[in-house]
């Protein structure tokens, strides 16, 4: 059975369509990424699975089931972009008290491990920094051992450092079939944390599959060398060559296979060609191909 069903999900608030007949169904396991631009209905699109937004139209399933089911019984957790915490408690025992909540928990020094929140567990919750209180809402998701969880921009205010261990931290805690979904404006993140990136856009479906199909998807990579005044002709039939552009003696090759593009220029032609720079079709690229206003 599928973690997550969206079927024919559609959400409104008043005039705005925030989420626009979306069906997707998400494998138990996967660590999936939501990408899209602001508005594009990450948020709306996790609020409706865990149950804080019922849909306009269609249905939201969590393991077959309805998600503020799954919420309660500790199946499902949530870290969302907002949400205060208890001022007055330590980050030690607000994890211990919300971990108590929960039927089948985890153990306290656990979560505090996978949250890197080990040197702040005496530290009091209004004395943290807006990064490390991420890192507690995190521990806050996963207190309750949940097998699906939901992360809304989980590294927002974190700095690198930060990012890295939290990332280490989402990884050991998917480890062992959990499956993870966050929502990320970030293209680095889902490029190298997730193993499907579902990119959305008004709502909708812009593209799901890996970074690198969707990479791939939206076209070529580009072989870029200064060529100088020597003649460009032949070029386009280079293998791999989509399209050639040439401006002062740049040349630019749009090639969907770099690696057989380079080969044959430099073992097939006798061309001097200097300063060759290759660039990947990157997933900045893919996203902002995928996401531009039709
Ligand atoms: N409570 C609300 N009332 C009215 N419109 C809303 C409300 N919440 C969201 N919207 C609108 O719904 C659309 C989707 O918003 P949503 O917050 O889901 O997007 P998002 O992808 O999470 O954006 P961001 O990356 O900026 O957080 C936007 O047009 C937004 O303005």
């Amino acid at each position: 059975m599928d973690a997550i069903t969206f079927d024919h999900v559609s959400k409104h608030y008043g005039d705005v369509l925030a989420v626009a007949d979306l069906s997707l169904a998400i494998e138990p396991g996967s660590t999936v990424a939501l990408l899209g631009p602001n508005g594009a209905g990450k948020s709306t699109s996790i609020n409706l699975l865990l149950g804080l937004l019922r849909p306009s139209s269609g249905q939201v399933l969590v393991h077959g089931r309805d998600p503020g089911a799954a919420v309660r019984d500790g199946e499902m957790g949530g870290m969302l972009q907002s949400g205060e915490l208890i001022p007055e408690l330590t980050v030690k025992e607000l994890v211990d008290l919300v971990r108590r909540l929960y039927p089948r928990p985890l153990p306290l020094d656990d979560i505090l491990r996978l949250a890197d929140l080990g040197d702040l567990a005496g530290r009091r919750a209004n004395k943290l920094s807006g990064g490390q209180t991420q890192r507690v809402r995190f521990a806050l998701a996963i207190a309750g051992a949940p097998r699906i969880l939901l992360l809304d921009e989980p590294t927002a205010a974190m700095d690198v450092e930060s990012r890295l261990r939290f990332w280490a931290g989402m990884h050991d805690y998917a480890a062992g079939g959990r499956t993870v979904l966050f929502a990320t404006h970030y293209l680095e993140e889902a490029d190298a944390h997730a193993d499907r990136v579902l990119v959305i856009a008004r709502g909708q479906l812009a593209a799901d599959g890996t970074a690198a199909e969707i990479k791939a998807g939206v076209g070529g990579q580009t072989v870029r060398f200064t060529l100088g005044e020597q003649p460009a002709a032949g070029l386009d039939r280079l293998p791999g060559v989509t399209a050639v552009e040439v401006v002062d003696g740049v040349v630019t090759l749009h090639t969907a296979d770099p690696d057989a593009t380079l080969s044959g220029l430099y073992r097939g032609t006798t061309l001097d060609v200097r300063h060759v720079q290759l660039s990947g079709a990157d997933l900045e690229a893919a996203f902002l191909a995928l996401t531009r206003e039709s």
